[in-house]
């Protein structure tokens, strides 16, 4: 199968790397000519992967109609701001019976519409692309799978056969992929372990322990559930790769770029200190914008993100937070079952 990789950051290239190394005829496209110049020369993306060859039959190309001239398979790795205008531009040269499989690999919601970025695509595609989406999520650095350090994920689709052509597509001997018909769990399991990935950090950051870590992990996994349920996920699909598979590589991670901005801001460093610092996207902070009023329209009940909201964006003293969620109101651990069962 040929595929156009669309982006050329981290994940982009790691996911590109590994379909060449499948196989597969790929090209990566980048929207800077000078980033395309740079990886022609070094053979390596050295501004976002370091230390990854690009295998010689690797495409490079910032002419996005010539990256998608040819290709069954579009693999998206654009940040998820970036997801509308780029699935706007790539729509206007998409074929329906040439271009057969698309897979969203970015993990946001769209500000503004609260979004899933599966419903963005479909949003902007023909109809007849519909049932070609796919979301590519589950606990995978780039930094790792460029390296075939053995990684599991999972490919989402509302069609069986479209997960199972992703599978095929990216299934190696170091990196698995599992299917799953609940795309709305997969995708806001990607997206929402970002923001306990920063809170993580910043307990890390403020000096706290593992056990604050192992708190924030498992009640940030109840209120993932817990928004994520309203929305119409499955709450087993938090149990797997995308939930809670993903919520620990984040969380524990020197990888993670969400982790790591969340050390920072526990140092004491404010929020655009340490994005300037991380350089590459942090996309849980968004996300938990995004997240922090979709759970206020629907009463859905997330201390952690509101905690998360008030210092990231309201100035509020990280300490102070975590004090704020140690101090809440008494609680039943299982409270959505428990309230509704004789105790
Ligand atoms: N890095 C990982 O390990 C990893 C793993 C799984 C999923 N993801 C997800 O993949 C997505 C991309 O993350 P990343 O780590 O590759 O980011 P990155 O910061 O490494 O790279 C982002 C890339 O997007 C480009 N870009 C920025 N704005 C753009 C725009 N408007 N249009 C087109 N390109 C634009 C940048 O130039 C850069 O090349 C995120 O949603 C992230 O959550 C990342
Ligand atoms: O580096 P992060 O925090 O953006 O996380 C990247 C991936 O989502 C890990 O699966």
């Amino acid at each position: 199968m040929r595929v156009a990789v669309i982006g050329a950051g981290s994940w982009a290239t790691a996911l590109a790397v590994l379909l060449s190394r499948n196989g597969k005829e790929v090209t990566m496209w980048a929207r800077r000519q000078q980033q395309i110049e740079e990886m022609l020369e070094y053979r390596e993306n050295r501004s976002y992967l370091p230390g990854v060859s690009l295998p010689p039959q690797l495409r490079l190309t910032a002419d996005l109609e010539l990256a998608l001239a040819d290709a069954e398979a579009v693999v998206l790795g654009v940040p998820s701001h970036a997801v509308r205008e780029t699935i706007k531009r790539v729509a206007g040269f998409l074929k329906p019976q040439q271009h057969r499989l698309i897979v969203n690999t970015a993990k946001g919601l769209e500000e503004g519409s609260f979004l899933r970025l599966s419903q963005v695509i479909a949003s902007e595609l023909p109809d007849v692309f519909r049932d070609k989406i796919v979301v590519l999520s589950g606990p995978s650095h780039a930094e790792e799978v460029g390296r075939e350090i053995p990684t599991a994920v999972v490919a989402a689709a509302a069609k069986r056969e479209t997960a199972e052509a992703a599978q095929d597509l990216f299934m190696s001997p170091a990196f698995r992929v599992y299917t799953n018909p609940d795309v709305v769990g997969v995708e806001l399991g990607g997206a929402l372990k970002n923001i306990i990935a920063l809170c993580t950090g910043i307990s890390d950051g403020l000096g706290f322990g593992d056990n604050t870590k192992a708190a924030l992990m498992t009640r940030g996994l109840a209120e993932i559930a817990r928004l994520g349920s309203s929305l119409g996920a499955q709450p087993l699909t938090f149990a797997g790769l995308a939930g809670v598979g993903d919520l620990i590589v984040t969380c524990t991670s020197l990888h993670s770029r969400n982790r790591r901005a969340g050390i920072l801001i526990g140092q004491g460093k404010k929020l655009e200190e340490a994005l300037a610092e991380i350089k590459m996207v942090v996309e849980g902070v968004r996300t938990c914008k995004v997240a922090r009023s979709l759970a206020q329209n629907l009463g859905v009940s997330m201390p952690i993100t509101e905690q998360a909201y008030q210092v990231l964006f309201a100035g509020a003293d990280p300490r102070e937070g975590v004090a704020r969620l140690m101090q809440r109101g008494k609680t039943h651990e299982m409270e959505e079952v428990v309230l509704n069962q004789h105790w």
